[in-house]
């Protein structure tokens, strides 16, 4: 079966992108053995087969990655088929051996990647893209803080790839209006710095000031070269994502995942985590304390989104403030700690000016929270004692581990469930399986952002919105707290099973499209005319099948 791929060719040294087809022109039935001519569906079964024979994930990966490239279709059909075995294998936890091996595990183009060196002809790197009149979305990453795996440079480029292949697994995106983008502004990582097979510039990473610059240009030259297309920032370092994020928003369709996808999934988790919570003690959704584990672009995002959420149903925005506490490498932060990174500050506290508090069960008996939510990443920081206390204090602990890959997560799905005496509410930031506990097979949320960027980028494309508001990023997570059918509430779930996830996107999107209607972004007004279900229809419609 032929597959339109893109491959790289040299002009004056510039990297370009041709469509080329992959085997040959249809019909040409003979470069097919017979019984692949008539039956596609065994051949489902034969790359499932061969998927599986692949002992390491790593080599899952690869294989994977190869039949995207051989024959797009299938790869998609297996995505689709196979969700919950395939998701973990393109996206968090493989991913993240991924990227740390991309340099050695590298076999042929995909996606951009544009360097510091680059600086003054991005435009033309840009326009040598083969598909420029059906850009749509671009994920964007400069590598810094890939996962919690810190700096890896030009090797985070699996992430970009990885989260395009989500969304055209879960929301339907077409597969050639989807951009990976890479940026290699330098690594401060020496591993990579002594690699010789390291693919990106050997050099270390660019001052703030040249960085500036180079985004600058690289974003006027996005819009110009790509007038249609939504960017996705994913992974920048903390302060970084931060600037990039206020710098571009009003001026260009883009967000920030991990600042803003994360508040998303993670509102959205709390809330059924919540419901379920207070059905044992009672308590309502405002007496919630939450404290953090992390104070960095994750937990404040997600803090934010919180706060936004609790002033929605009353609070006034000090109270909803006080309903938060945040503790990061030093302990607790507080204002009479002393200097403090700028993204912390709107959280520090401001009533406690006593001795550090550095141990995480003595900050837990200080704040007695009701929800304990990890992005600190760092693995075991969940221990039996952290979890006895909170157990202890709760008779429903929210706990959620969401730091990523599974190898930094703070706790285990299994250690949450022993430790609390089966107790407590779950949400991991990477898959975990399913425990049998007390006779009852638990399952444990995934609270990762993948549940809401591809239908918060369809539904942003669809209405062709000029920016993406903090009301669109909200909205989409009040659609992902909705969308919990009752066998999934009955189950404890606080988030909808995986395999649902089109359903779920297409949901998100037709909500996201009126929102964007109501703040007059949307750009493609002839949606405004059609009512809820023509609407939903309309996205369904626009889904790309394999
Ligand atoms: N589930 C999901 O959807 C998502 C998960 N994540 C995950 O969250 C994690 C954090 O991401 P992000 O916030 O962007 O990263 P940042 O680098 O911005 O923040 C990391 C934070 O963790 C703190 N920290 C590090 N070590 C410890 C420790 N031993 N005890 C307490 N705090 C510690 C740091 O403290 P200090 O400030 O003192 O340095 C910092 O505040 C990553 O693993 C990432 O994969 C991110 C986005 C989405
Ligand atoms: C999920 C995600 O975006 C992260 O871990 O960075
Ligand atoms: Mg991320």
């Amino acid at each position: 079966m032929p597959t339109a791929v893109l491959l790289p060719y040299w002009v004056d040294g510039i990297q370009k992108l041709k469509l080329a087809h992959q085997g040959p022109e249809p019909p040409a039935p003979g470069y097919l053995p017979p019984a692949l001519r008539k039956d596609r569906e065994s051949h489902v079964r034969r790359c499932l087969e061969q998927l599986r024979s692949k002992e390491k994930n790593i080599e899952k990966y690869i294989f994977l990655s190869q039949l995207k490239h051989a024959d797009e279709p299938m790869f998609y059909r297996l995505c689709l088929d196979h969700m919950s075995e395939i998701t973990p294998l393109i996206y968090t936890p493989t991913v993240g051996d991924a990227c740390l091996q991309f340099s050695h595990i590298y076999r042929q183009a995909e996606g951009l990647f544009i360097s510091y060196e680059d600086k003054g002809n991005i435009g033309s790197i840009l326009r040598s893209w083969s598909r420029k009149d059906d850009a749509r979305i671009s994920v964007v990453t400069d590598g810094s803080r890939i996962l919690g795996l810190g700096d890896l440079g030009i090797n985070g480029m699996p992430i970009s790839i990885g989260k395009l292949s989500l969304y055209i697994a879960g929301a339907g995106i077409r597969p050639h209006s989807t951009i990976p983008i890479c940026l290699d502004l330098g690594t401060n990582n020496q591993k990579n710095l002594d690699d010789l097979l390291y693919l990106g510039l050997r050099r270390t990473r660019v001052s703030n000031e040249e960085m500036t610059e180079f985004m600058d240009e690289f974003m006027t030259e996005m819009s110009r070269v790509f007038p249609k297309l939504l960017v996705q920032f994913e992974d920048f370092s903390t302060e970084h994502a931060f600037t990039y994020l206020e710098r571009y928003r009003h001026q260009y369709p883009v967000f920030n995942d991990d600042i803003q996808g994360t508040g998303c999934v993670v509102l959205s988790g709390f809330l059924n985590a919540a419901r379920l919570s207070s059905a044992a003690s009672g308590r309502a959704l405002s007496d919630q304390r939450i404290l953090f584990l992390g104070a960095g672009s994750a937990t404040v995002g997600v803090a934010t989104q919180l706060m936004s959420f609790f002033t929605l149903q009353g609070l006034s925005v000090e109270e909803a403030r006080s309903r938060i506490w945040m503790a990061d490498s030093q302990g607790l932060v507080y204002d009479a700690r002393g200097p403090m990174a700028e993204h912390k500050k709107a959280f520090s506290r401001k009533d406690y000016s006593g001795p550090p508090i550095k141990n995480l069960v003595d900050i837990i008996k200080y704040v007695m929270p009701t929800a304990l939510l990890g992005l600190s990443t760092t693995r075991g920081a969940f221990n039996q004692e952290v979890i006895e206390t909170m157990a202890t204090l709760n008779d429903r602990p929210i706990i959620f581990s969401l730091s990523n890959p599974v190898s930094l997560s703070e706790c285990t799905f299994e250690e949450a469930l022993q430790w609390s005496r089966g107790s407590v509410i779950f949400a991991g930031g990477s898959p975990f399986p399913d425990v049998g506990y007390g006779g009852v097979t638990r399952h444990a949320g995934q609270g990762n952002n993948m549940y809401v960027f591809p239908g918060l980028g369809l539904g942003a494309i669809l209405s062709k919105a000029s920016t993406v508001t903090d009301s669109m990023v909200e909205t989409a997570s009040l659609a992902l707290a909705d969308s919990l059918t009752a066998e999934e509430k009955a189950e404890d779930r606080v988030y909808p099973v995986l395999t649902r996830i089109r359903d779920i996107s297409a949901q998100i999107a037709a909500k996201v499209i009126r929102t964007a209607q109501q703040e007059r972004v949307d750009q493609n007004v002839a949606l405004r005319d059609i009512n809820d279900s023509e609407l939903l229809k309309f996205v369904e419609e626009n889904m790309w099948q394999p």
